[in-house]
């Protein structure tokens, strides 16, 4: 088994959770709420551009331009066609994309931008492509797993966010896994340990971010002073 399937099969669990946790279940069978909707796109939104300044950071450790090209098409991806599934996020709720940019993050999504950026500054060039990989690798197997159990439609509500990360005909992170497992081949056996921990904790913030979006989670006490009217 290579490197990339015992990550997949160790995290198995956690994709699975993923997939059934009621955000999702939301997504699939289109009742999901405009609340939930509007915060996982305010929180997305400054997720996604943590995943970009991650990117960078695996750019700045490349010694080849094919690993910079996978970097960087990542980035082009991010930012020009990732805005679709939030666009259609927006469209359901009825609010305007724009107005959900530059909100300050909740407590899940401060720990999973700070965990990306802290090995994208601190680790190696494996270990940052093994923290930043559960973010495509989850949203694809959610994607073609709806595609296979709910065969939406456009009448779908959620139609373009399913089939945005569903259904890839060839899904962007191959090369990723094929490059994760030269890396770890080449790494040593301490290196190849935090590969796997960046990964599993990423996996597992994946799934605290569908529930803080589902919960609306926010900080229990609140950064300023709230003043008591007697
Ligand atoms: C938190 C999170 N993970 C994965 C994706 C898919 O790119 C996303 N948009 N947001």
């Amino acid at each position: 088994m290579s490197f990339s399937e015992q990550l997949r099969k160790e995290a198995d669990h956690i994709f699975e959770a993923c997939y059934n946790h009621p955000f999702v279940r939301g997504i699939a069978d289109g009742t999901l709420g405009k609340e939930q909707l509007i915060h996982y796109v305010k929180q997305d939104f400054e997720y996604l551009n943590a995943i970009i300044q991650a990117y960078a950071l695996g750019i700045s450790k490349c010694t080849n331009r094919e690993d910079m090209v996978m970097f960087n098409t990542s980035i082009s991806f991010v930012l020009n066609s990732e805005v679709h599934p939030h666009n259609n996020f927006c469209h359901v709720a009825g609010v305007k994309f724009e107005d959900l940019q530059g909100f300050p993050l909740a407590p899940t999504a401060q720990h999973y931008t700070r965990h990306m950026l802290n090995v994208g500054r601190s680790g190696t060039l494996g270990e940052t492509i093994a923290v930043v990989l559960p973010c495509p690798y989850i949203y694809l197997y959610i994607g073609d797993r709806i595609i296979e159990e709910f065969q939406p439609d456009q009448s779908h509500p959620f139609y373009d966010w399913i089939t945005f990360y569903g259904g890839q005909e060839d899904p962007r992170m191959n090369l990723y896994l094929k490059r994760l497992d030269q890396l770890a081949e080449e790494a040593s056996e301490q290196e190849r340990t935090k590969m796997k921990e960046h990964f599993m904790l990423s996996c597992q913030l994946e799934y605290l971010f569908f529930d803080m979006a589902y919960t609306l989670q926010d900080w229990p006490v609140q950064k300023e002073r709230v003043a008591v009217v007697e």
